[in-house]
């Protein structure tokens, strides 16, 4: 089968495009297996030089928190912990975590079906990309959405209930890959309920930090619905003209993200990029837009983005924190009386932020920027 990236008339950078079948006459598709051998790199693969701007050698000073003392109630550890804590999210909302409490073993598990899944058939696949509209599912470069500045990556992403009593990650891959894929989805099913209990050990120690409720966040979250993303970066001949993830804040809450020993994973810090080493024994943890709503903009969404590896492929495991859909996205009381501080945000749903970034915008450095005014204007009564 050829199948290479979908062609429209009118190229746009930013905006969507209606969602096109991957087959459509009016366009190219890619496939991923014969992008890689070609010499020349496709146009609509081509980054602005902007966004290609180089890495520091220099690595980041971020901090690596080993959370064994804070799960263990020790106190002198948590207070060391906070202070680290608070000091990254107020510069670039970026840190990594130790003896967080998951299975390394599930780690590589993880690792193992991702394999599985990206080494398929393109058909088969192709049989469970994402649909118009929805974030779950297989896709190639996002060719069905954007037309220009294509990520060098396919993805495969799927949601898991929080409370989830029915194995909601098993019942999506038996549905959507078929019975063969049950022992893939009970490895997924474990990896989200591990991040699920770190993320909420996680909004506990932000918590303490801003000097709130120790369980606000744990509560606010403990009833979220995720989403899991695997990404699998193919090498690329031309790796220094693309760009495996464009500069973005995760519109989400929190993402607690595994790279592997290849690397390419970068942060924006005292305005230069930084690349983070990977580390196995580490998970990297980014704060995203709606938390940095939630604290009323005192911590920072971290921009980050993903470069390519001309020789090797690359692949990451992403589990990005969501609220439930319908909660009202709104700092805690406590810390807006205390301080004094004026509202930074409106309040907004995940709901609406979601559909904003799937059907109406591309997540990027400013997506919060772009979101309210779409926001107010489609709610006017709003209460900001
Ligand atoms: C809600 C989401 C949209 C994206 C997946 C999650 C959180 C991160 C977003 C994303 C990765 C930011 C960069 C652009 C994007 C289009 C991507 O490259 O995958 C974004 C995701 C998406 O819209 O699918
Ligand atoms: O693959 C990576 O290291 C980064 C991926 C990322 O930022 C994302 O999926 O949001
Ligand atoms: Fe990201």
């Amino acid at each position: 089968m050829s199948i290479s990236v979908l062609m429209e008339s009118s190229p746009s950078p930013v905006l969507l495009r209606p969602s096109i079948e991957a087959r459509d006459e009016t366009g190219v598709l890619f496939d991923p297996s014969k992008l890689q051998n070609q010499s020349t790199l496709p146009t609509e693969f081509m980054w602005p030089r902007g966004d290609l701007v180089h890495t520091q050698q220099e690595e980041l000073n971020e901090p690596l928190i080993d959370l064994e003392g804070f799960i263990k109630g020790d106190e002198k550890a948590t207070a060391h912990a906070v202070e680290l804590l608070r000091t990254a999210c107020s510069k670039h909302g970026f840190f990594q975590v130790t003896n967080h409490g998951v299975d390394s073993n599930l780690i590589q598990a993880a690792y193992q079906e991702i394999d599985v899944v990206f080494k398929l058939p393109l058909d088969k696949k192709l049989s469970f990309r994402r649909k118009p509209g929805g974030f779950s599912g297989y896709s190639v470069a996002h060719a069905d959405r954007f037309s220009s500045k294509l990520p060098w990556k396919e993805t495969f992403s799927f949601g898991y209930r929080g409370l989830d009593s029915d194995a909601s990650v098993v019942h999506y891959f038996r549905s959507a890959l078929g019975k063969d894929f049950e022992h893939t989805g009970w490895i997924y099913q474990k990896y989200c309920e591990s991040m699920r209990e770190l993320s909420l050990v996680i909004f506990d120690l932000l918590a303490i930090s801003l000097g709130i409720d120790r369980h606000h966040y744990r509560e606010f979250f403990e009833d979220g619905n995720s989403i899991m993303r695997c990404n699998y970066y193919p090498p690329c001949n031309n790796s220094g003209l693309t760009l495996g993830t464009g500069p973005h804040c995760d519109p989400t809450s929190l993402t607690i993200l595994h790279q592997d020993q290849v690397g390419g994973l970068e942060v924006f810090a005292d305005n230069k990029w930084h690349a983070v080493q990977p580390r196995p024994d580490a998970l990297v943890v980014n704060l995203g837009d709606t938390f940095m709503a939630l604290c009323n903009g005192r911590y920072k969404s971290c921009l980050h983005r993903a470069v390519v590896n001309k020789e090797r492929e690359r692949r990451s495991l992403v589990y990005f924190v969501c609220p439930k859909e319908d909660k009202v996205v709104r700092p805690p009381q406590d810390l807006m009386s205390r301080s004094g501080e004026t509202r930074e945000y409106p309040d907004f749903t995940w709901s609406d932020l979601l559909d904003f970034t799937q059907n109406h915008y591309r997540a990027d450095v400013a997506t919060l920027q772009s979101f309210f005014p779409w926001l107010l204007s489609s709610n006017p009564t709003s209460n900001f």
